[in-house]
């Protein structure tokens, strides 16, 4: 479903601001995995979702989605595989449009042909039923404006146009931690449900380690651009913060920098 040969990546190479953001960076997901990404500031997780989504090509090393090779790729040409939702609830959806026309927009970018903004009533219903499933009201403003919904409808939205195409991979960047608690649990919940309505295939990046050990059948660790640790999922269910922190130690020989990964 999605393959990450030997994936390396280094900014401004050869400068004295060299940084080395991915170091050979090998993953393979089955169809239906849902692996949740925990890393410290700066362990490459961001720029691993964006060599996937296209948003940054690899200095080396391959991608591959659905067996085909999208490493040279372009992001507009992988949009009918991937589904992407980011930390900033204003990122994903277009304010001055309304629920329907962003619902719209969402369809036709992921459609393999043409561009097919338009809504019929088979469409309308299709959106109507698809906004049912989050619980919040919403398939009854279609003609509201996005920029009237509150920071968590609009992330629900963002969620919902990630998913309702059934992409090949789902990318959840962050996109619950800039909401407060409780709207945070709700799009925890819907995100869940979503994920397993479909089976999708799915990587969340999250510095909530509670919620990375809550969703997900697997997990992977990063640190320094390297993926340290991978977490089966025979392994997951039972584990607990305290091990994840344990086992950095003993990987790194140092103690983890935890505050935001707890307090998240
Ligand atoms: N466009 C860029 N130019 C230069 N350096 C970059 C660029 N993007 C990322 N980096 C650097 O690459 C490293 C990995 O960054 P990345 O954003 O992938 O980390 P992250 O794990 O997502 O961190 P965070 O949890 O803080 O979001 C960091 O040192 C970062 O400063």
């Amino acid at each position: 479903m999605l393959k990450l040969d030997r994936i390396n990546k280094i900014f401004n190479e050869g400068t004295p601001d060299e940084k080395i953001a991915l170091d050979n960076i090998n993953l393979r997901l089955a169809p239906g995995d849902f692996v949740t990404i925990i890393g410290s500031n700066g362990a490459g997780k961001s720029t691993m979702m964006n060599m996937i989504s296209g948003a940054l090509m690899p200095d080396f090393g391959s991608v591959t989605i659905d067996s085909n090779d999208v490493t040279r790729l372009p992001e507009y040409k992988r949009a009918h595989f991937i589904g992407r939702v980011f930390q900033d609830p204003m990122a994903g959806t277009a304010p001055a449009m309304t629920i329907e026309e962003n619902l719209a927009i969402a369809y036709s970018r992921n459609q393999k042909r043409g561009l097919r903004f338009g809504v019929d009533k088979k469409r309308r219903d299709f959106f109507r039923t698809s906004l049912e499933r989050l619980h919040l009201n919403l398939e009854n403003r279609l003609t509201a404006k996005v920029g009237l919904l509150s920071g968590g409808e609009r992330q629900a939205l963002s969620l919902l146009m990630a998913t309702f195409t059934k992409p090949s991979i789902l990318l959840l960047d962050e996109h619950t931690a800039a909401l407060d608690p409780s709207r945070a649990d709700l799009i925890t919940k819907l995100t869940k449900e979503l994920v397993e309505a479909d089976n999708l295939t799915t990587l969340m990046v999250t510095h909530n380690m509670q919620q990375a050990l809550d969703l997900g059948n697997r997990l992977i660790m990063m640190d320094k651009g390297q993926i340290i640790l991978e977490v089966s999922e025979d392994k997951k269910p039972g584990l607990t913060i305290p091990d994840l922190m344990t086992e950095f130690e003993h990987i790194r020989g140092e103690k983890m920098n935890s505050d935001r990964a707890l307090l998240g």
